[in-house]
């Protein structure tokens, strides 16, 4: 599927990342997991953040691919876990069409998964989450982008 559905982008910053990412923290704390497993490698950043703030040291990965940038392809899962899930907290960045989720939960049924960011198609596929986005918008996320000068205003309007 190509990039066309996109028509906006949402940006997060590093610090909005690591807001949201310990404001989700806030609504597990009662929760007690035996570990996590991050979808890489979107999953990663969440999940050392998540890790840092619950004190859980014990983390797995699912890798899986299904996006080149903004173009999606097949799902490419290059390595699973050789459990059902049970009491583990499983950790993307986001949810979008929900292909990449629907997948996971066949391979980790009872895991609880959460993602910091979701959009309405892929909603249903998560336990829990933090904060929705329209499915037009692409998320661009701090490790996809860079610190770059402005032009003033009044310099870019005399061109
Ligand atoms: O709900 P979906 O439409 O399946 O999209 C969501 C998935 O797409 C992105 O991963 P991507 O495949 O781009 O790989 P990456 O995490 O390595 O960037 C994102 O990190 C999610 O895992
Ligand atoms: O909106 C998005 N942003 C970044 N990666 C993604 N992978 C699927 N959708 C997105
Ligand atoms: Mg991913």
């Amino acid at each position: 599927m190509s990039s066309d559905r996109y028509h906006q982008h949402f940006f997060v910053s590093w610090d909005q990342l690591h807001r949201d990412v310990r404001t989700l923290c806030h609504q597990m704390i009662e929760r007690d997991f035996k570990g996590i497993v991050a979808i890489t490698r979107g999953g990663l950043i969440p999940a050392a953040l998540i890790a840092r703030e619950l004190n859980i040291r014990l983390i797995d990965t699912v890798c899986i691919k299904s996006y080149d940038h903004m173009d999606q392809g097949g799902l490419d899962i290059m390595k699973g876990v050789d459990h059902d899930g049970e009491g583990w907290l499983l950790v993307d960045d986001l949810v979008d069409t929900g292909k990449t989720a629907r997948a996971v939960r066949k391979m980790l049924p009872n895991a609880h998964f959460v993602t910091i960011y979701a959009k309405p198609d892929g909603r249903p596929m998560v336990d829990q989450y933090l904060t929705e986005v329209a499915q037009q918008c692409w998320i661009q996320f701090p490790w996809d982008m860079g610190v770059a000068y402005v032009e003033p205003l009044v310099d870019q309007m005399k061109r």
